[in-house]
């Protein structure tokens, strides 16, 4: 049963501002941690406190610092995890010269780029250090190196040596980059890392620009750039101050840091923030309660302020329900809509009558069948399994090969209202914007041939668009034919090919590229076009349905949370562990007795995360293995009401 912790005070985390404030423009300044649990404002308050120290709003110390800052041509330098997170600082923010927003990303590539020795010596420094590692490590093994070991041994020499051959290093922060020369993301990190060590004018370049660096989201942030900075930070001579901001229970990435907390020197201030600004009291207590749980398989640390909930909200809704993981995926989507019909009796609140409620889950293949895009997501993760989906970091293009089923064609499609009827300015601009009016023939006759044609094509593409069991496949014909925008050719030409899918590989098999290609690009050609725009909005963040590792930072007023292990088929991650569908496994034990992370913890900071999301009113759904089991073991743990756990009724409207 739970206990609300409702506390009278609302402002009792306002000195926190000053307080930090305090730190930067100390004399001294001094570093500073603030970790703080979901909604308690973190965010806000690293706004007040720029504002404060930059001059914008009333601070004495503030003033003295900022205008110092501009006298040496200075800024702070704030770090986060995603460019959205960067656009939701500036927005905020708002213009301001004295600081500088960017992902860690972007800020690791302004610091090293255009020093291509520099990056060269740390690229095959690491690499070596990386082959050294890698054969000590297989020759302790009693087979030794293995004709596989050996070709990833073989792999690193290469690469060893194409750095060596490469003059410029070229990357871009937002996206993949390709060619001679191209990083890879981790590579910027690394070599960033590396050189902040290992070359003191690097060092003294960073702390000349920016003498404060904040890092946001800093529990997920890069291990390797986070302990340098630390580091370089602590060193006796330093005057670079870091802030780290975040929240260890919501570390969902590996690449973390998974006790930053313990890791702080003494030295640094730690302030805290005691309250949930975001949710209803009761998801506050319930958010309070899964981060405290004492669990079986749980290593760490329950370490963490409990929040306290603002006195002016209301209780809030909390509902578990729990259905049979064999059922088939149309029924689990029913039982879904049958819990939020619940809901809707329960709060009386029209979001969940009018499904206007966000989902949570942890696998894009559950979201892309609910959302009744299965078919076209199908494609997309064999076309490009890593640019398929949104990732919660960096921007979301999907597959390079049907860009203009992304972009052009929806820009066209937009152009017809929705008796067809087509705006022909708006196309004019579309086919402008792509600069597919550039090679028009000069002579006028053979002008206006060119124009009738795409006149036709368009009206043909709109025709076939209004069909509603019209496949992608055909709604590309016209623009195919006519050749309205500037194609991939790997489309054009997969279109062409009229020659079955090839067929799936079995267990084990290992799937040639081509073969691939051509699977994704059949699968495309066959699925109903009207999937295309409910997976566009997937992809860009504008759907209802997404993964609980993009909604990071973000906030709804009703949530469903869906659990359900059978699908997502992760080893990472298991709700039914945590909710006694299934026990622990042997490689578990194995975590526990060696005090490594283990599912259980993993899944505990994910739920933390998608409860800890709503602001009224939040369902979770359970897809249990032994649902009994798990009613029994969700009664027992004390983390809900009795009245707030249901089994799920599929044929009960
Ligand atoms: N002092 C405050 N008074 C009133 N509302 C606040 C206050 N601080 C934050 N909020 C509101 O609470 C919500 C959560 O704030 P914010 O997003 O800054 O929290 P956060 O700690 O960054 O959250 P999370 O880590 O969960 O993403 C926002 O809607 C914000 O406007």
């Amino acid at each position: 049963m739970s206990i609300h912790t409702t506390v009278d005070d609302n402002d009792r985390d306002a000195g926190v501002v000053d307080e930090i404030c305090g730190y930067l423009t100390g004399e001294p300044p001094r570093s500073y941690f603030l970790f703080a649990g979901a909604g308690s404002g973190k965010t806000r308050t690293l706004i007040e406190v720029l504002r404060r120290v930059t001059g914008v709003v009333k601070h004495e110390k503030g003033e003295l610092l900022a205008r110092r800052l501009r006298m040496y041509w200075r800024s702070i330098r704030v770090i986060t995890y995603t460019k959205n997170a960067v656009a939701v600082i500036n927005g905020r923010l708002g213009d301001n010269d004295l600081v500088r927003v960017s992902t860690i990303h972007a800020f690791c590539w302004e610091l090293i780029s255009g020093f291509n020795d520099d990056i060269r010596t740390a690229l095959i420094s690491i690499k070596e250090a990386q082959l050294e590692k890698e054969t000590t490590e297989a020759l302790a093994k009693p087979r030794g190196i293995t004709q596989a070991k050996q070709r990833d041994l073989d792999e690193i020499k290469e690469a060893i040596q194409a750095f060596r051959e490469t003059d410029v290093f070229i990357y871009h922060p937002d996206r993949e980059t390709y060619g001679h020369g191209a990083l890879a993301h981790n590579h910027v990190i690394d070599v960033a890392a590396w050189l902040l060590k290992n070359r003191p004018t690097l060092y003294m370049i960073l702390k000349d620009r920016y003498p404060i660096v904040l890092i946001d989201e800093s529990q997920d942030t890069m291990k390797g750039i986070l302990d340098t900075l630390i580091g370089l930070s602590e060193s006796s001579e330093s005057n670079l101050i870091i802030g780290l901001l975040g929240d260890h229970r919501q570390r969902i990435y590996s690449g973390g840091h998974s006790d930053l907390p313990s890791l702080v020197p003494d030295s640094w201030a730690t302030p805290e923030l005691q309250m949930n600004h975001r949710s209803q009291r009761r998801i506050v207590d319930l958010i309070n309660t899964i981060w405290g749980a004492k669990l079986e398989g749980r290593t760490q640390p329950a370490n963490g302020i409990k929040q306290h909930s603002r006195t002016d909200k209301s209780d809030g809704l909390v509902r578990i329900y729990v259905g049979d993981t064999k059922l088939s995926p149309e029924d689990k989507a029913l039982g879904e809509l049958w819990c939020a019909d619940q809901m809707w009796k329960e709060s009386r609140s029209e979001a969940w009558s009018l499904r206007e409620f966000q989902v949570l889950a942890l696998e894009h293949k559950l979201l892309a069948m609910r959302g009744s895009f299965l078919n076209v997501f199908s494609a997309m993760t064999l076309l490009d399994f890593n640019a398929a989906a949104p990732s919660g970091s960096g921007e979301n293009k999907g597959p390079a090969v049907i860009q203009i089923l992304l972009n052009e064609l929806a820009d066209l499609e937009a152009c017809f209202d929705s008796n067809g009827f087509l705006d022909e300015f708006k196309v004019t601009e579309v086919f402008r914007r792509y600069g597919c009016l550039d090679d028009m023939p000069e002579d006028s006759l053979a002008r206006s041939i060119r124009v009738e044609e795409m006149l036709q094509a368009i009206e043909t593409f709109a025709a076939i668009c209004a069909n509603p069991i019209a496949t992608v496949g055909e709604v590309l014909e016209p623009i195919l034919k006519a050749r309205l925008f500037s194609i991939d050719n790997r489309l054009i030409v997969g279109h062409a090919d009229k020659s079955p899918s090839p067929p799936v590989p079995g267990r084990g098999e290992e799937e040639s590229k081509q073969n691939r290609l051509r699977r994704g690009l059949c699968v495309l050609f066959s699925s109903p076009w009207n999937q295309l725009q409910k997976y566009r909005s997937y992809l860009a963040g504008r759907s209802m349905l997404a993964t609980h590792q993009v909604v990071k930072g973000s906030e709804f007023s009703h949530v469903m949370v869906v659990m359900d292990d059978k699908l997502a088929g992760s080893h990472m991650f298991s709700y039914d562990k945590i909710f006694g569908g299934v026990e622990l496994s042997k490689s578990d034990t194995k975590n526990i007795e060696e005090g490594k992370e283990t599912t259980i913890d993993r899944t505990l900071r994910l739920l933390y995360v998608t409860c800890s999301r709503a602001e009224e009113s939040l369902a979770l759904v359970l897809w249990s293995s032994n649902p009994k089991t798990s009613i029994e073991r969700i009664k027992s743990s004390g983390w809900f009401e009795d009245r707030e756990i249901e089994a799920i009724k599929l044929h009960e409207s």
